[in-house]
C-alpha cells in the first residue's frame, strides 16, 4: 500500500470528489460512519462519549461521528473549538445539523473561555482536534487542552491522526503537545508518521478505515513511500530448476568474526544456508575454524592469519558478498573492508562492524562504490551519517538522500525496516515484531540477504525479499517461542517455513 503525505492525501480527497463522484459533505458523512461504527465495535452504549471537535474538517468528521452515536442511543457531550471564529464548510454544516438534530447531550461551541469537563476512568474521549491539515506544533490553548486529556484516566480515540502528530516530519520538543491515543482511527490510508518508532506512544492501536477514497488515483499517483505487499514477494520468488545443482544456485562468501565473536559469522552463514545458496564461504580468522566446521558443517571456511579480518581476498568466484557481523574494529580490518570494496565486482551488503568502521572514517562513506547494500540499525546509521539526526524522519530523509548520493540500497532497521532506493524511494516492510530485537538478529538479515543476492535476485528484489522473509520468520518463531524468549537462531530455524508460505 503507498504512503501519501498530507499534501498528497488533500488531492486524493479531491480526485475522490471530482471523480466518483461524491460531494464533500458526503464524504464527511462516509468517514464519519466508518468512525462510528469502529467505536460501536469495540465500546457500548453505557460509555460516556466527550467529543472535542476542532475548526478543520478533523472536526467535521467528529462533529458528523458524534450525531451519528448520539443516534443509536450514545450519550456524547461536543466541544467545538471555533476560538478565530473560522470553520471550514464541513465543519461549519455539521455543527449546524448537530444543533438540529438536538440528539447529543451537550453541545458546546468555545469562541473563548474554556472550562474544561470532568474525565473520568469511564469517558471515552474522542479526539477530532486536528487531523492532516496541522501546520506546525500545537500551543497554548490548545496545548493545554491535551495535556489535560493526557493526563486524565479515559480512553482516547484519535480520528485519523493523534493531534498534535504531523503527518509526517516531528520534531522533538520538550513538552510535546500531543494527544496519547490508545486508538487511532485512521482514514484509508496509514501516514508517514506511523511508521516511525519515536510516534509510537502517541498512537495506541492503528486501525485504518476504508472509506473507498480512489483507487485510481493511489495506483497510478507516484509515491514516495510504499509498504510491502506479500503478493508481491510472492510474484519475485524464483524457481528452482529441476536440473539444478549446487554449483549453479549461487556461491556466497561471508566475511564475518573475530577472537569472541565465532557467534555472528555462524548465524550470518547459517542463515546463508537456509536461503537457498548452493554455496557459503566463510572467511574467519584462524581462532574461530574449529566452532565454525562444527556449527555450520554445510559451509566451507577459509581462515584470515590473525584473530581479526586483515587481508582482502580475492572474491571473482562469488556471486555476492556479505561483510559485516562481528568483524570488529581494528585499523587493519577497516583498511582491508576498503580494498575489499575496491576489488570486488559482485553485490556486497555491508552490516555491523563494517558499517561501523565507516562510520569511524568519515570521509570513506563518500569514497564507497555504486550499488552498496547497507543494513544499519538507528545508530550504526546514526554513525555513518556523522551527524547529529533529531528524529525518525530526520533519518529516513538522511537515508534517502544517501541512497541516493551513493546509488545504494539502504535498510534501515526497526518495526518497520526502511529500505531505501537509489532512485530515492522508501519501501516499509511489515512483518517482524519486537522479539527480534536480540542479538544476532541483523546477522541472520545480512545472511538472508547475501544469500538471495547469490541465487540471482537483483538489490532491490533481494532486500525487499531478505527484510520480508527475516521478520516473517521472526513472526513464526515468535509464535513458537514467544516474544521474551525468542533469540536469533530460532529465526534461522523458522526460515523453513517462512519459503514454504511464500511457495503457497
Ligand atoms: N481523505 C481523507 O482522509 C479525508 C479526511 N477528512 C478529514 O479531514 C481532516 C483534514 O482536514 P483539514 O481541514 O484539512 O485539517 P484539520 O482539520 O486537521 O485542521 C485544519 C484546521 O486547523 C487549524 N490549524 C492548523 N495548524 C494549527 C495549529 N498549529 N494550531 C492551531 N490551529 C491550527 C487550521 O487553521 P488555519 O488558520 O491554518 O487554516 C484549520 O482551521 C483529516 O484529518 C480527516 O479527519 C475528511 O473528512 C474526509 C476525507
Ligand atoms: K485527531
Amino acid at each position: 500500500m503507498k504512503i501519501l503525505t498530507g499534501a498528497q492525501i488533500r488531492e486524493l480527497d479531491k480526485y475522490t470528489i471530482e471523480h466518483e463522484p461524491i460531494a464533500s459533505i458526503d464524504l464527511m458523512e462516509r468517514s464519519a460512519r466508518a468512525i462510528c461504527n469502529a467505536i460501536c465495535e469495540q465500546w457500548t452504549q453505557s460509555t460516556p462519549i466527550v467529543v472535542f471537535a476542532g475548526p478543520g474538517n478533523n472536526g467535521g468528521d467528529a462533529l458528523a461521528m458524534s450525531r451519528m452515536l448520539a443516534e443509536k442511543g450514545y450519550v456524547v457531550d461536543v466541544f467545538l473549538f471555533n476560538i478565530h471564529n473560522h470553520l471550514s464548510e464541513e465543519c461549519a454544516k455539521n455543527r449546524d445539523r448537530i444543533i438540529g438534530e438536538g440528539l447529543v447531550r451537550k453541545f458546546t461551541e468555545i469562541t473563548a473561555n474554556f472550562e474544561p469537563p470532568q474525565l473520568t476512568e469511564k469517558t471515552l474521549v474522542v479526539d477530532g482536534l486536528f487531523g492532516s491539515g496541522l501546520k506546525e506544533p500545537l500551543t497554548g490553548g490548545f496545548a493545554s487542552l491535551v495535556k489535560y486529556i493526557n493526563q486524565s484516566p479515559s480512553q482516547v480515540v484519535s480520528i485519523d491522526i493523534p493531534s498534535g502528530l504531523m503527518t509526517e516530519s516531528n520534531r522533538p520538543q520538550e513538552e510535546p503537545a500531543v494527544v496519547k491515543a490508545n486508538v487511532t482511527l485512521t482514514l484509508h490510508i496509514k501516514k508517514l508518521a506511523m511508521f516511525f518508532a519515536d510516534c509510537q506512544q502517541y498512537l495506541g492501536e492503528v486501525r485504518t478505515l476504508d472509506i473507498r477514497l480512489s483507487k485510481y488515483f493511489i495506483d497510478t499517483f507516484p509515491s514516495l513511500y510504499d509498504t510491502i505487499e506479500t503478493s508481491y514477494i510472492k510474484s519475485l520468488m524464483l524457481k528452482r530448476d529441476d536440473f539444478a545443482h549446487k554449483g549453479s544456485m549461487g556461491n556466497a562468501l561471508l566475511i564475518a568474526g573475530s577472537r569472541g565473536m565465532a557467534g555472528a559469522a555462524i548465524l550470518a552463514s547459517k542463515a546463508c544456508m537456509r536461503s537457498g545458496a548452493g554455496k557459503v564461504t566463510a572467511l574467519t580468522p584462524h581462532c574461530n575454524l574449529n566452532i565454525m566446521q562444527m556449527a555450520v558443517p554445510e559451509a566451507i571456511c577459509l581462515v584470515d592469519r590473525e584473530n581479526y579480518y586483515s587481508e582482502a581476498i580475492d572474491t571473482d568466484c562469488y556471486q555476492a558478498v556479505g561483510i559485516g557481523p562481528g568483524l570488529g574494529k581494528e585499523e587493519s580490518t577497516a583498511l582491508a573492508l576498503m580494498s575489499q570494496l575496491q576489488q570486488t565486482n559482485c553485490p556486497i551488503v555491508l552490516d555491523a562492524d563494517a558499517l561501523n568502521m565507516l562510520g569511524a572514517h568519515g570521509s570513506w562513506v563518500q569514497q564507497l562504490p555504486n550499488n552498496m547494500i547497507m543494513t544499519p540499525h538507528p545508530r550504526e546509521f546514526d554513525r555513518l551519517a556523522g551527524r547529529r539526526i533529531t528524529s525518525d524522519y530526520d533519518r529516513l530523509t538522511f537515508a534517502r538522500d544517501m541512497a541516493r548520493d551513493l546509488c545504494a540500497y539502504i535498510i534501515l532497521k526497526g518495526h518497520y525496516s526502511a529500505l531505501c532506493l537509489p532512485d530515492g524511494g522508501v519501501v516499509f516492510n511489515t512483518t517482524g515484531n519486537s522479539g527480534m530485537a536480540t542479538a544476532g538478529s541483523g546477522d541472520v538479515l545480512t545472511g538472508i540477504i547475501t544469500a538471495l543476492l547469490a541465487r540471482g535476485y537483483s538489490r532491490k528484489n533481494a532486500c525487499l525479499m531478505g527484510m520480508y522473509l527475516h521478520g516473517m520468520a521472526g513472526d513464526i518463531a515468535a509464535k513458537r517461542v514467544g516474544k521474551e524468549s525468542l533469540i536469533a537462531s530460532d529465526i534461522i530455524d523458522s526460515l523453513p517455513e517462512a519459503f514454504k508460505n511464500l511457495e503457497k
